[in-house]
């Protein structure tokens, strides 16, 4: 079964949506890990939820896929409510949680054969391994693969049942720059098949590059929800002028500055947020000593999260 064989009887659809969620909540004792949520994902959407370290996005995922219980709420899942319909999901959705283990032993296509034989339909292994870019790593054992050949092998079992609605938790953490990038175009192929795609991520560069539309959540709630471009023109629309600090910036001084509207310190470097970019460009160049590796470019998705919070979507930063 391929995403664009299934009928319409065999697997009813709302509206064109493969998710539908309706006052959502989920609390652990008096944490609570999901409040109020409601959320549609489109048939063929590679659709991400992003948010912060404790945003409620592994909780929403396990819910949507029947591994874990809600309070309250509606959610249908190809029609089917996962709580209840866990046989009528089964060969239609995929899951792939945070840690997912593979046998280190077996090669990717014993692993992929092996895969193959725990469902009735399967695609076969050899066209995975194709589709997934691991052809020539086919008789590499797990164990001697790299983190990105490992992750995409994950996938690829994931992918070997043909299913229409494919989860992820969080699939490119811990990957380098080319790993994601591949791992991406995996996805990709698979949103362009017809398949169905929904993946949480805390990172904004995923949800931009990646994403066609995407929820913003925090403390359990959706804070906005749309394609990137469009959150970003909404809520951040303005420029982002960066700097590498050398020693404590004097950020009283900085926000002085005509045209600056927020300062942010992240790792290393300034961030200095302006709708009038040329002007504070000039000044900051003007400063005594001038700013080393001065860049601009325009906010992005993690910009929304901070207009929208307050806070950083990146838990490591001190600003
Ligand atoms: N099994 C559990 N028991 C108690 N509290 C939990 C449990 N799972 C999650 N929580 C809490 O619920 C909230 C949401 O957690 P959740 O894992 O869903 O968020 P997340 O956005 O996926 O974060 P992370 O990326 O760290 O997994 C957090 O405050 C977390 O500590």
């Amino acid at each position: 079964m391929t995403p664009d064989q299934v009928s319409a009887e065999e697997t009813p659809r709302t509206a064109g949506n493969s998710v539908s969620v309706t006052g959502l909540r989920k609390s652990y004792g008096s944490n609570r890990a999901v409040e109020d949520l409601d959320l549609d994902v489109g048939s063929g959407e590679l659709f991400g939820v992003l948010g912060p370290n404790g945003a409620g996005k592994s909780t929403l995922l396990e819910i949507l896929v029947g591994l874990r219980e809600r309070d309250a709420g509606t959610v249908e899942v190809l029609g089917a409510d996962p709580s209840t319909d866990r046989e009528h999901l089964r060969r239609r959705v995929a899951v792939q949680p945070q840690q997912a283990e593979l046998f280190p032993n077996l090669t990717v296509r014993e692993t992929l054969h092996l895969w193959a034989s725990f469902h009735e339909e399967a695609e076969a292994p050899e066209s995975v391994v194709e589709r997934v870019g691991l052809t020539a790593s086919a008789d590499r054992r797990v164990h001697e693969l790299s983190g990105g050949q490992e992750r995409r092998l994950l996938i690829a079992t994931a992918l070997i049942s043909e299913p229409l609605l494919v989860v992820l938790d969080e699939p490119s953490t811990g990957l380098d720059p080319n790993a994601r990038a591949e791992l991406w175009d995996v996805l990709l192929a698979f949103r362009d098949r017809g398949g169905t795609a929904l993946l949480s991520t805390h990172s904004m560069e995923e949800a931009e590059s990646l994403c066609d539309r995407v929820a913003v959540v925090d403390g359990g709630r959706i804070v906005a929800c749309g394609a990137p471009a469009d959150l970003v023109s909404e809520h951040a629309p303005h420029t982002v002028v960066s700097f590498r600090r050398t020693g404590a910036p004097n950020t009283a001084a900085l926000r002085a500055m005509s045209g600056v509207e927020d300062i942010e310190l992240h790792g290393n470097r300034v961030l200095v947020h302006t709708h009038r970019a040329d002007e504070v460009v000039t000044e900051l160049t003007a400063m005594t000593p001038p700013p080393q590796d001065l860049v601009r470019r325009a906010a992005g998705l993690d910009n929304v999260f901070r207009t929208l919070t307050g806070r950083s979507l990146d838990e490591n930063e001190d600003g």
